[in-house]
């Protein structure tokens, strides 16, 4: 089974937003035509219900109405990881089975966060969803945003088991990144978290990526990738200095998500606004962003002509 984890999974995975109504309300149809448009970019899959998709920020109903869409539309197509972590571990149990038996290809879980668990407790949270399916289970280290440290312990006893394929790394440190891999051994997968740093988390060991910006320039990261692949260094630096311009524009709005969203819906895709506690864009950026639209749609253009065959 390890070897053929490589081939299955390594490579370019949109972080996708999570699609609603103007209520608010998870919309299944737009949930579908936002999947559907990912296909033939170039991406390998979807990492569906993580921070980009704000599975959080949704009760189980809605996590699994937008996971539903998601594979319907997708499914064989497109590689599919759904995040099941839910702060419960019921909750996170009940979300992987869901998954599997809508025909998710792999599960992947944050810790339970607010309260300070410790390593143990954090080990049989992730042990009872891995124990509750057959699927690949690829476990999401954020910890800027959990809190929680993943020591080379833990991480070498969940590596340890055959079904637990990878690690998504969105901790900002190339040297931790390389330490997992480093740890989980060469069949074992470590997707780069910091879309800023792809370039750098691919040239320390990561086997691909996945990140939530790749959502609005799918094309430039899989170039990106190629770059890297193909050995061309300088012309894959100078791609990720104008990817990185383009992310630090984004940053500067209220939320990276509403920004984000506003640029789908500039190209017809509506997804409606991020929920709160994250911030709709405003109508005093829709110029800005309008520009910034441009400016990806150019170089996406640019980069098609010589690197934008699926390789
Ligand atoms: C902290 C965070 O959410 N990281 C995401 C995933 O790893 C990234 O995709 C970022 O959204 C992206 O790199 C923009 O900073
Ligand atoms: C960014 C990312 O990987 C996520 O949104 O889950």
């Amino acid at each position: 089974m390890a070897e053929n984890n490589l081939s299955k999974f390594a490579g370019v995975y949109v972080a996708m937003y999570s699609a609603y109504d103007e209520g608010g309300k998870v919309d299944q149809a737009r949930v579908r035509k936002l999947a559907r448009s990912y296909v033939n970019t170039g991406v390998k899959g979807l990492y569906v219900g993580g921070s980009s998709g704000e599975g959080i920020l949704q009760n189980a109903e809605e996590r699994k109405r937008v996971v539903e869409a998601v594979l319907e539309e997708v499914k064989g197509e497109l590689t599919v990881i759904v995040h099941v972590g839910a702060n419960s571990t019921t909750e996170s149990v009940e979300l992987a089975r869901h998954a599997e038996q809508h025909g998710a290809d792999a599960i992947s879980a944050v810790p339970s966060i607010y309260y300070r668990l410790p390593e143990s407790a954090v080990e049989t949270h992730w042990q009872h969803m891995i124990d509750s399916t057959w699927l690949p289970f690829i476990i999401y280290h954020i910890p800027q945003t959990t809190g929680f440290q993943l020591s080379a312990a833990l991480l070498g006893r969940m590596a340890g088991q055959e079904k637990v394929i990878g690690v998504k790394m969105s901790g900002e440190s190339t040297f931790e990144l390389q330490q997992f891999k480093e740890i989980g051994g060469p069949d074992f997968l470590v997707f780069n978290g910091p879309d800023e740093q792809f370039l750098a988390g691919r040239i320390m060991g990561a086997d691909g990526g996945i990140g939530g910006t790749y959502g609005v320039m799918p094309e430039l990261f899989c170039a990106l990738n190629r770059l890297y692949e193909q050995g061309q260094r300088e012309e894959a630096q100078a791609l990720q200095v104008k990817i990185n311009r383009i992310i630090k524009n984004l940053l500067s709005y209220p939320s990276l998500y509403g920004a984000c969203k506003y640029l789908l819906s500039l190209r017809g895709i509506e997804t409606g606004q991020p929920r709160l506690p994250l911030l709709p864009v405003q109508s005093s950026h829709h110029d800005s962003l309008v520009t910034l639209n441009s400016e990806i749609e150019e170089l996406t253009a640019q980069y098609a002509g010589s690197y934008g065959e699926k390789s």
